[in-house]
């Protein structure tokens, strides 16, 4: 769990080029879903390349408790004995899902519709994050919460245990709400449908799929429809966790800022739900290639050799948020040294992130020099340009592992070393950060810790 020890104050130094290979660790998104799926499999789930950052490991702590066996036998190796589909026991401990709001709303999904009763909590940045939207349509199943004011953790659920099939449409573009849902829908009889306004990432329904449930989606007049067929016997599988592109975005952008820079970025999932910023960032100028392309563990990946680019503003799509909604931090520093204006509307899912990652970026982007603009659902910056960025400011991260990454990037092309107050968050998603950037080139340093 993040946030609990010591603040660990890193500074970023102007570096020379980045060159090599930067083999990022498992996308934390399937990660989570390989070992929930696995826990309410039948038989034993063989997991590679599992993410080992902090938010994946409290999910595989908090499928112990629900009865689970889950089992380390080798860096990335992992397996998961299942209790099947309606099978997980009573807690007799209190989940705690650190940093990671994928976890808390997934597993409170999961335990909904069984006749158990569960109590949840997280760190202080998890205790500020909306639960609502997953206690809202869970109780459409039968399940009852019970947390602070505002739908705050922690919150006790009591499962349904005569629960009824649901179909909901998701409020919020989220794959968390969507994903909640599916998965209380696995024991309700039934059909249970999800309907979603705008596509957002679709691993739960690829590995519901291979786990061995019924589902199926369409686009009607309505939107983008799921529908889960309830009670299925989930069979345990065999899971080749792939690349993670939210990870991969950083050594990327850090390769397009800082001049004379090259690297290869190997076995970047490239899944269309996922693959937003990269889109972007050519629609800017910069030099990627996707080299290599290819299926691994069911999603499509390539290697993305990228060169240090010259780039420009521009208008994100408000219609590509979700698809590149955990990047538009790191893609807000990319706009800093690019020479117009970036305008980055649709984005006020970002206010309900580990932190208000509109603001975070805002505050800590003009403390180094860069002209700002935001409204509620967007993000204006304004590129420096040749003259390049001033840096020399200390931003605070406010327990927000990719605010920390950010400015640990833009430190790397700034006149002045950029610092974070605390960049111990980092490993809740991307524990080899430091050690992966150093062995590119980059100058991160723990002032502390
Ligand atoms: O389903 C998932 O694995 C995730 C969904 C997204 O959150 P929302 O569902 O809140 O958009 C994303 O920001 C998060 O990092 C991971
Ligand atoms: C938003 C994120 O994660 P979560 O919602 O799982 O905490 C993220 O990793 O950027």
């Amino acid at each position: 769990m993040s946030g609990h020890g010591t603040p660990i104050k890193m500074t970023s130094r102007k570096c020379g080029p980045l060159t090599g290979i930067a083999e990022v660790p498992g996308d934390k998104s399937i990660s989570h879903r390989a070992l929930i799926l696995g826990a309410l499999s039948v038989g034993e789930t063989r997991i590679s390349g599992l993410l080992e950052g902090e938010d994946v490991l409290d999910t595989a702590k908090a499928m112990r408790a629900f009865g689970a066996e889950v089992t380390q036998h080798g860096p990335g190796e992992w397996s998961v004995h299942g209790v099947g589909v309606g099978g997980f026991a009573e807690p007799d401990q209190v989940i705690d899902c650190g940093n990671s709001g994928t976890g808390v709303r997934l597993i409170m999904g999961a335990m909904a519709t069984s006749p158990i009763a569960a109590t949840f909590t997280g760190d202080a940045s998890l205790r500020k994050r909306p639960m609502g939207r997953v206690t809202d349509p869970i109780a459409m199943f039968g399940a009852q919460a019970y947390g602070r004011q505002g739908g705050k953790l922690p919150m006790t659920i009591l499962g349904a245990a005569d629960p009824v099939p649901v179909r909901y449409a998701t409020p919020m573009a989220s794959a968390q709400v969507k994903s909640a849902v599916l998965l209380a829908g696995l024991n309700a009889p039934g059909q249970t449908v999800v309907i979603e306004k705008t596509p957002t990432r679709d691993h739960t329904e690829r590995m519901l799929r291979g786990f061995g449930a019924e589902i199926s989606t369409e686009e009607t007049a309505e939107g983008h429809v799921i529908t889960l067929q309830g009670r299925p016997e989930l069979v345990a599988q065999e899971v080749a966790v792939p690349r993670d592109p939210s990870s991969a975005a950083f050594p990327v952008c850090a390769a397009l800022i800082v001049p004379g820079s090259e690297i290869v970025v190997p076995g970047v999932s490239q899944n269309p739900t996922r693959n937003g910023l990269f889109i972007t960032l050519k629609e800017m100028g910069a030099d990627i290639t996707f080299e290599n392309e290819r299926e691994e563990g069911g999603e499509p990946v390539a290697d993305l050799r990228v060169r240090y680019s010259e780039l420009h503003g521009l208008e994100v799509p408000a219609a590509r948020a979700s698809a590149q909604i955990d990047e538009y931090p790191i893609l807000s520093v990319v706009a800093a040294f690019a020479t117009g204006v970036t305008r980055m509307p649709g984005v006020h899912e970002l206010r309900v992130k580990e932190s208000d990652r509109i603001d975070a970026m805002a505050r800590g982007l003009e403390a180094n020099g860069v002209k700002i603009e935001e409204d509620e659902d967007t993000l204006i910056v304004h590129g420096c340009g040749p003259q390049g960025v001033p840096g020399g400011a200390i931003a605070a991260s406010h327990l927000d592992h990719r605010i920390a990454m950010s400015f640990m990037v833009l430190g790397m092309a700034a006149q002045e070393p950029v610092s974070v107050d605390d960049g111990s968050p980092i490993a809740t998603s991307f524990p080899v950060f430091e050690d992966l950037m150093a062995g590119l080139g980059a100058r991160i340093v723990r002032e502390n810790g």
